[in-house]
């Protein structure tokens, strides 16, 4: 067989991603966003279009909503208010970019949803999760991911891996509020611990909506295992 033929055989599940919605999650420096480029790229050579969007945020509204969520400055913000702020842009990312992307055949990749509101929100703020479910069901209608990869990684990693991205950081970006972090990674160890154990109670909870991939190998190492978990799971599909 030759070589592009073989690629076409091996890839031919690729084309089952069409109109699906995969999120991207985990804890903060979890590694989720370098993931999220490198599976982009692959489907797009494999030619599948995509809509690609992060949370909080990937609408115009939205990305004002992030400003204010992230803003160290909000500092006296009330856990309800936070909540219903993700919901409020992920609403808005639903209706304006993800149905009408999905009527149009493009795999949906989206930088955390739902899933981070019932780790950061539920787990470790303390909000009752059918609370963030009801909320969540008015806010998104019938549009709910078809998996949800969580990245999983322990504090330690992801702080020095963190400490690595600001440093770059701050030799790329000129604004202020770039060089510091921002006011959901200022919480604290404890905090971070329990929004951790919030994504991995999801996925046990969860096992045909989850995938949860050991995100402390090398760049390289995670990808391969994430490629071969997807696969897997896109073939029952
Ligand atoms: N497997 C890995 N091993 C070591 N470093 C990594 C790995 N994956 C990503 N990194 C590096 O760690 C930093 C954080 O990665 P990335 O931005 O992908 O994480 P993230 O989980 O999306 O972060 P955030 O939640 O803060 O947006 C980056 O500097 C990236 O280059
Ligand atoms: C969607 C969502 C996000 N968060 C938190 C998680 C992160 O700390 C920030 C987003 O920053 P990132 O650089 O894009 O990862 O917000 C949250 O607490 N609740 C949510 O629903």
């Amino acid at each position: 067989m030759s070589k592009s033929k073989k690629k076409d055989a091996s890839s031919k599940w690729v084309y089952n991603l069409r109109s699906r919605f995969i999120v991207f999650d985990g804890p903060d420096g979890s590694g989720k966003s370098t993931q999220f480029r490198r599976l982009s790229e692959f489907v797009h050579d494999n030619g599948i279009e995509t809509c690609e969007v992060r949370e909080p945020g990937g609408s115009s509204i939205g990305e004002k909503i992030r400003e204010i969520l992230l803003d160290p400055a909000n500092d006296e913000m009330v856990l309800r208010c936070e909540m219903l702020l993700y919901m409020a842009s992920r609403a808005q990312l639903a209706e304006e970019c993800i149905k009408p992307s999905m009527m149009d055949g493009q795999l949906i990749l989206v930088d955390r949803f739902i899933s981070s509101t019932l780790a950061y929100q539920g787990a470790a703020g303390g909000l009752d999760p059918s609370d963030i479910m009801a909320v969540g069901e008015f806010a998104l209608q019938d549009v709910w991911p078809d998996l949800t990869v969580i990245f999983d990684v322990d504090e330690l990693t992801a702080q020095h891996r963190l400490v690595g991205k600001s440093k770059r950081k701050k030799h790329l970006e000129t604004t202020q509020m770039s060089l510091f972090s921002d006011r959901m990674e200022l919480k604290g160890a404890d905090y971070h611990r329990n929004v951790r154990q919030g994504f991995l109670d999801q996925a046990e909870a969860n096992p045909d909506k989850y995938l949860v991939i050991d995100a402390t190998k090398k760049e390289e190492v995670v990808w391969k295992n994430f490629i071969t978990q997807l696969k897997k799971r896109v073939e029952t599909w």
